[in-house]
């Protein structure tokens, strides 16, 4: 059977088309359409065709409206995808979390690689992708991206697919083992009844590049380990498990050619899977222009809206928490909910739940008073427990053993969704937030939960090494939120008869006991958001003074709630005289959240991407606004640079233009820059690791940037395979680097010709004390090039010339060399092609020379 949902009153609209009983002969669905079951003697072709015509109208039906009760088609806010791709690592350190391993785009690139709903399924090329993953945060709409896509395939459009079947992972039983192909397509997906299954099934085995399955929700298949083993390997009615016949699809065991979409939330999905596939594709939240649009298509009426946007607009907190559509809409429900437009709107999180779900239980209960006269007989400390249950196992369900009047209620509420799974209804907390809220209250004011599991689930943990779930996030917040509320106030959906000063005693004396300093940059984040939540200038205090110098979001995908999360906090810093460097690369900042903590008085230097930064200046520099520009200018930093994706140097050549023509790319002489870009003039150090794809391709953008990084102490240029021309290129360089110490040539496949080059202008470099050109293919004349200019090298103590090529020739010339070098502390030169016995001579002659 399909999933749907049987109570329609308040339930979320996106499910409420599947209220129709489906696959009878009253569905409203099928009325006026030719019957899904066919005449026996009508050719097969006619039969399929018929079932298709039938599906199309079932989700035409089925896809049209949204929680709410709003349409898709009046209300749907057209989002963008952004194309990622993964930092494949191997071996011992690979990660096991997608999230860890997706490249995190700059702001410019993420503009660069926006797609939107029509490339879902295309490459550049054109062709096909077989596997397309679609990534986002709880609430993004990745649920209802895919009912819209539904949608455009009923109406026509994606004529590539015949077939789209559409699966719920949140639905699906993972734990029997009796399904088989067609039993998945045709009775676990959203589908209407096919009477003719045999015949239908049959043409799709012989079209499967014609045929599309959705899995939504795919982050409800908990456990990932092993998930491609022992795949479904039959099309017939072999039986299988659920987790086996998605293997099969993607593993093309079975139906090989059609096409997958996987719908998952990045965090806790293991890799292993995901990185096979053809495409990984972002769903992005909404723009600030998609909030106005949405906020307009919320309030029909004109006046509303215009009052409604003004209230968004001016809240900071609240636009930055609109980015999400999910809370968009529960921030429009509120907002059409409250007494007066004076009323003040929540500040945070934990603020915005209580109010909603406290609103949400209010309507059902003044709409059916015989079910739930008021609040207070609605059990919601067993409708929390139940949320907590829940989400101790990763479940949404709720137990079915529980009151119906708790169920109805809390249906009628639109807390909880009701499918048709199966064989059987099933009840599902509405969103990730709402269960999340619940949960937290059932942690807060139970009696059966001590502290020390209040503190488990409340902030921050130091020594859990696991990467949390986005679910564990939102609950830490919750949990710290209402912990520290204010005296209960209408709107609290906590009891206040129970006392929780114990708890709120725990939970302070962890928080305070936090060291920042040791906290890698995603938790970093969720601490600033767990204090944040409590709303205390106590903890705010706190955290700032324990924060280290230098701040590091590093790697950590930053949304427009965090960035105004961090600000908010970071705002506080002045009064403490506290200051910060902060590196925010690989966040991708919006150039907006850049301009606002970048302006931040207790920000003294940044580091950003250089494209980003580049497209801030231009933004303070259009806008006029010189003072900030300079500042801007001023504070940014590229030091110590480690250059590990090609877009960390791609754009530095256009930094160094700046910096010569003391110009922006589209500008005339800018005042600001007239002493060029401090950042280039001060990098002491860079590691250049973008290895052997992409090290040699790119190092010609970094030869062209070092003749501006005067300050420059420390190259590493490690295993890049730069070779010889490399080092030719880099020789005709060298002289730039004045204050040069250490330079890493290991692992280059640099031979005899590069390093003659090199040797000729190495003297040129006053200040080498440490070269090292371990591992490279360098033989006996490139060993006497180096031995002629050793002498000349003043500064230079540590040589490091091991496993290279040379023979006892080159060794000995080295080692000759050597006695004219008194300032010389070390010399590496073991290679297997040096006989052991002159080694051993080389090395007691002079004890500088090291063995292994
Ligand atoms: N593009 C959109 N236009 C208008 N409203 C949207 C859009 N996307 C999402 N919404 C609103 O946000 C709500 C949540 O979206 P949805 O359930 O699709 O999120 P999700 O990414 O699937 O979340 P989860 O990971 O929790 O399943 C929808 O019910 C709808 O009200």
């Amino acid at each position: 059977m399909h999933f749907r949902i049987t109570d329609g009153t308040v339930a979320p609209p996106e499910l409420t088309g599947s209220v129709l009983p489906v696959g009878s002969s009253s569905d409203s669905a099928c009325q006026g359409l030719p019957p899904v079951s066919v005449d026996t003697l009508s050719p097969t072709k006619e039969c399929v065709k018929d079932y298709i015509h039938h599906i199309k109208s079932y989700m035409r039906d089925v896809c049209c409206s949204m929680r709410g009760g709003m349409g898709m088609e009046s209300h749907y806010v057209d989002t963008h995808l952004v194309q990622r791709k993964l930092l494949i690592k191997s071996g011992k350190n690979a990660n096991k979390c997608l999230e860890k391993e997706l490249v995190i785009l700059s702001d410019s690139e993420r503009k660069k690689a926006k797609l939107d709903r029509s490339q879902l399924f295309h490459n550049s090329d054109s062709r096909l992708k077989q596997s397309v993953t679609l990534l986002g945060k709880a609430g993004v709409g990745k649920t209802t991206f895919i009912q819209h896509l539904c949608l455009d395939w009923a109406s026509g459009s994606l004529p590539q697919f015949q077939f789209v079947f559409l699966l719920n992972c949140k639905i699906l039983d993972l734990t029997q083992s009796n399904y088989s192909l067609k039993g998945l397509l045709f009775d676990l997906s959203m589908a209407p009844r096919c009477k003719d299954s045999d015949s239908v099934f049959k043409h799709i085995l012989s079209c499967p590049d014609e045929v599309l399955i959705i899995f939504d929700s795919f982050d409800h298949i908990k456990d990932f380990e092993g998930l491609l083993q022992s795949p479904a390997k039959s099309h017939t009615n072999t039986k299988y498990t659920i987790k086996q016949l998605f293997s099969g699809l993607f593993q093309k065991e079975i139906l090989s050619g059609c096409t997958l979409l996987i719908a998952t939330r990045p965090k806790d999905v293991l890799n292993q899977v995901l990185r096979k596939v053809d495409s990984l594709l972002e769903l992005c939240g909404f723009s600030p222009e998609d909030i106005e649009l949405y906020t307009s298509k919320y309030f029909g009426d004109a006046s509303l809206q215009e009052s409604a946007l003004k209230q968004i607009k001016n809240h900071r907190y609240i636009s930055s928490l609109c980015s999400n559509p999910l809370l968009c809409w529960t921030t429009c429900f509120l907002l059409e909910h409250q007494d007066s437009c004076n009323d003040d709107l929540p500040s945070t999180l934990t603020d915005l739940y209580q109010r909603v779900t406290s609103k949400h239980l209010q309507l059902a209960s003044l709409e059916n008073s015989s079910l739930c006269k008021n609040r207070k007989q609605l059990d919601i400390p067993q409708l929390c427990k139940m949320a907590w249950e829940g989400l101790e196992n990763h479940d949404t369900r709720v137990n079915p053993a529980s009151s119906t009047e708790l169920l109805d209620c809390s249906l009628k509420s639109g807390i909880l969704a009701s499918y048709k799974a199966s064989e059987h209804q099933e009840n599902h907390f509405v969103d990730l937030f709402t269960q999340n809220l619940l949960s937290a209250v059932h942690l807060v004011q139970s009696k059966q939960v001590n502290e020390k599991m209040v503190v488990a689930n409340s902030v921050v943990h130091q020594k859990k090494r696991k990467v949390q779930g986005e679910s564990q996030d939102v609950l830490q917040r919750f949990v710290t939120g209402l912990v520290f509320q204010k005296a209960a106030d209408g709107v609290s959906i906590l009891d206040s008869s129970v006392n929780i000063k114990a708890k709120r005693k725990a939970v302070e004396t962890h928080l305070e006991s936090m060291k920042p300093n040791d906290l890698v940059p995603a938790r970093l984040l969720e601490l600033f958001h767990c204090v944040y939540e409590t709303s205390s200038a106590k903890f705010a205090k706190l955290l700032l003074k324990n924060l280290p110098d230098n701040l590091s979001f590093y790697g950590t995908q930053l949304c427009p709630l965090d960035v105004y999360v961090i600000c908010h906090l970071l705002q506080q810093a002045s009064a403490l005289k506290r200051t910060f460097s902060i590196n925010l690369q690989d966040t991708c900042i919006p150039i907006c959240g850049l301009k606002e903590l970048v302006g931040l008085k207790c920000i003294k230097s940044f580091w950003a991407h250089t494209a980003d930064t580049i497209g801030l200046w231009e933004d303070l520099h259009q806008s006029n606004d010189e003072l900030n520009l300079k500042s801007a200018i001023e504070k940014f930093t590229l030091h110590p640079f480690k250059a590990t994706q090609g877009y960390h140097i791609e754009n530095l050549p256009v930094l160094v233009q700046i910096h010569r023509e003391k110009k922006l790319p589209m500008s005339e002489f800018v005042s600001a820059l007239d002493e060029g870009v401090p950042a280039l003039r001060h990098l002491q150090r860079l590691e250049f690791e973008l290895g052997v794809q992409n090290g040699p391709e790119l190092f010609p953008k970094l030869i062209e940037v070092l003749p501006s990084l005067q300050s420059l102490q420390h190259l590493d240029l490690e295993k890049n395979q730069i070779g010889d021309s490399g080092a030719e290129k880099l020789a005709g360089v060298l002289h730039f680097l004045e204050c040069l110490k250490l330079l890493n040539l290991s692992q280059n496949l640099i031979g005899d010709a590069g390093v003659e080059k090199l040797a000729k202008a190495l003297p040129s470099v006053p200040s080498l004390q440490s070269l090292s050109l371990y591992g490279n293919v360098i033989s006996d004349s490139g060993a006497e090039h180096l031995a002629l200019v050793l002498p000349d090298m003043n500064f230079l103590q540590d040589l490091d010339v091991k496993f290279n090529k040379f023979t006892d020739i080159g060794a000995t010339k080295l080692s000759a060399a050597l006695k004219n070098c008194t300032g010389m502390k070390s010399l590496e030169l073991w290679n297997d092609c040096i006989p052991y016995g002159v080694f051993e001579h080389l090395r007691l002659q002079d004890p500088r020379i090291r063995s292994l």
